[in-house]
């Protein structure tokens, strides 16, 4: 049976990788069932419906030889004593397919249902659970193979509840019927094929086997084919700043030209296989049919009978090949459901713990006091980003992080987060371990301003509003006025509605700074993370986003990631960082007249770059 893309999943691409089959595997498997259980009556309606069609289909093949039997003059009757003739056997055939028809609609029709909102169901518990994620797992965990958890593992599922599951009933119900249908019919012809068909079906399988693996083969080759497509699109313009244009078609040529010669050799042995097919089952039939002849020739069978024992022999083959070709589905499908399981399993952050009624919001006032803070990223472990770090931040005070590269600032503030948890020592808020907050409700409280501000592809009203999706319009336009944003979203002819991102206009650099900094204003926030831009703006829009920031700043404990001295004068203290650990501390006064120190040499070395 072709396989249908008539889903929300698409076709499903056939990379999907397999497991083996074992009692565990499938048992643990088993569980991807919890999510059809709310739709059981519809699955089975389905089932029923499946039995019944199958059941019709097989009838099609006993009332066509009755049919031929009817045509020789044999006198039919059914099991009541009725004696039918051609043209009422030709109308109970016409009523098989009629019911079968019907049968196969409402089949689909229920399983469909069950398949589509099974799957929804799935993909809303993942999409759900990398939500709430920790961030270490998407360091370890590469974007596209989370997303194809999402695609075509749930995609094989869809297939399995929509389209194999029926297959697979209705193979094993043709071969148990047909097999006592033909053996009804004669049981020596049916011993004679019984001897024969099967070796010829396990050897096509034992064949089709090895061809699967060479299809794999290309289909590597292809999808590193697609690997190159991928990269240099996404990354088009250092393509071209490196002018490699030519170098990447080279690339892609050759990668293709060996995708191709995989393909024409694995599809070498499938038309072997193809031929084997036809002329060992085709070969087979004959043998049936030649000994079938004989039988009738000797009185032993009708003519009619020879006519359904072939065409029932014919669903046998068919449905032996197809339940080997449903193994290897199976496995995928065993394999999906493993990895989709796995990642549910995964523990979740402890956010959005339900709110108990009568318990006012949390709020915070912002001390922060980390002491004696260690960490290691759990990507690294063998790296010591954070050594020792001690510093106390009282409500509304600003104080600027300062060092070199990779010295750790932006860890430090990821850590307030909760981010990622501490190696060592701890880090208190309001007097209170971060760890007994409810991380959603803190979170709620810190408000960043990143070094690269990302806008969601959507217009600029909503990118502001990221900050607090109920915002009014009123307040979504203080806020972008208070951002000094207003001035050039109202130059856009389509101004607040304006989209940006992907398929819109892009902003530039400090334009979408201050974007950032109008949601961290609407977001209103008691402790604020500013993550300096490395790179430098113009002094107009330095000017502009520097006003925006101060305005943000006011009575907030503000924490800032500083890479340009000049920013962070007025600060009330600095820390500079070091390899880990903070070196120096103090005032812009303070640490600017210790010549000796980091910080001097930091401002020298700017000074003497501007
Ligand atoms: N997600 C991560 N996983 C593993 N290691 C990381 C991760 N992020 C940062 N590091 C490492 O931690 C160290 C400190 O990085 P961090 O980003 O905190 O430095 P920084 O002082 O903010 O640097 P910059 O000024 O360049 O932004 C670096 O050695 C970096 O390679």
């Amino acid at each position: 049976m072709a396989r249908s893309g008539l889903n929300t999943s698409g076709n499903v691409g056939s990379d999907v990788p397999k497991v083996k089959l074992t009692k565990e595997s499938f048992q643990r498997s088993l569980r991807i069932f919890r999510y059809v259980l709310p739709y059981r009556v519809k699955f089975i309606l389905g089932m029923a419906l499946l039995a019944l069609s199958s059941g019709t289909f097989m009838a099609f093949p006993w009332v066509a030889g009755k049919l031929v039997d009817a045509a020789n003059g044999k006198r039919v009757t059914t099991p009541g004593g009725i004696t039918l003739d051609i043209n009422r056997i030709a109308l109970v055939l016409f009523g098989v397919i009629l019911m079968q028809g019907i049968f196969s609609f409402g089949r689909i029709y229920f399983f469909t249902q069950v398949s589509e909102f099974t799957v929804r169901d799935i993909r809303k518990a993942l999409y759900n659970k990398f939500m709430t994620l920790p961030i270490p797992f998407f360091e370890t965990h590469r974007v596209g193979e989370i997303t194809s958890r999402i695609t075509s593992d749930v995609g094989q599922i869809q297939d399995t509840f929509s389209l194999t599951l029926a297959e697979f009933f209705r193979q094993i119900v043709t071969l148990v019927v047909s097999t006592i249908l033909i053996m009804v019919a004669s049981v020596k012809l049916s011993l004679f094929m019984l001897a024969t068909f099967p070796v010829l079906v396990l050897l096509a399988f034992v064949f089709g086997r090895s061809i699967r693996k060479l299809a794999k083969t290309t289909q590597d080759e292809l999808a590193k084919t697609n690997v190159i497509v991928e990269e240099t699109l996404q990354a088009i313009n250092t393509v071209k700043a490196f002018t490699n244009e030519l170098f990447e078609v080279g690339r892609y040529n050759s990668s293709l030209n060996k995708a191709v010669k995989a393909a024409l050799q694995s599809n070498l042995y499938r038309g072997a296989f193809v031929s084997f097919v036809i002329i060992g089952l085709f070969g087979g039939i004959i043998l049936v049919l030649w000994r079938g002849a004989s039988l009738v020739y000797a009185g032993e069978l009708t003519q009619g009978q020879l006519v359904s024992f072939i065409i029932y022999t014919a669903f046998i083959g068919a449905s032996v090949g197809g339940l080997g070709e449903m193994y290897g589905k199976v496995q995928s499908t065993l394999g999906a459901s493993e990895r989709i399981l796995e990642i549910l399993g995964e523990p979740s952050e402890p956010t959005h713990k339900p709110r108990i009624a009568g318990i006012a919001p949390l709020s915070v006032r912002g001390d922060i006091d980390y002491q004696n803070v260690a960490f290691r990223y759990p990507t690294r472990p063998d790296l010591a980003v954070l050594k020792d770090i001690n510093f106390e931040i009282q409500a509304g005070e600003k104080i600027a992080l300062v060092g070199p590269s990779g010295a750790g600032k932006s860890t430090i503030v990821q850590l307030l987060m909760q981010f990622y948890e501490l190696s060592g020592g701890k880090i208190l808020i309001d007097g209170r371990e971060v760890r007994q907050y409810d991380l959603t409700e803190l979170r709620r409280h810190i408000g960043i301003v990143p070094q690269e501000t990302l806008l969601f592809g959507g217009t600029i009203r909503e990118n502001i509003a990221y900050g607090k999706t109920d915002a009014t319009d009123a307040e979504i336009t203080a806020a972008a006025r208070k951002a000094n944003a207003w001035q050039f979203i109202s130059s856009f002819p389509e101004g607040l509605d304006t989209v940006v991102g992907e398929r819109g206009i892009k902003l530039s650099g400090g334009q979408r700074q201050r974007v950032a900094i109008a949601r961290a204003i609407l977001k209103n926030p008691a402790i604020l993370i500013l993550d300096e831009a490395t790179s430098s703006l113009d002094s107009e829009s330095e000017k502009l986003v520097q006003g925006a920031m101060d305005e943000l700043m006011q009575n907030r404990t503000s924490i800032i990631i500083a890479h340009r001295l000049s920013t962070i004068r007025k600060v009330d203290k600095i820390l500079v960082i070091e390899g880990g650990r903070i070196v120096e501390q103090g005032t812009h006064d303070e640490l600017s007249h210790n010549e000796n120190g980091l910080y001097a040499n930091l401002l020298k070395l700017q000074f003497e770059l501007s």
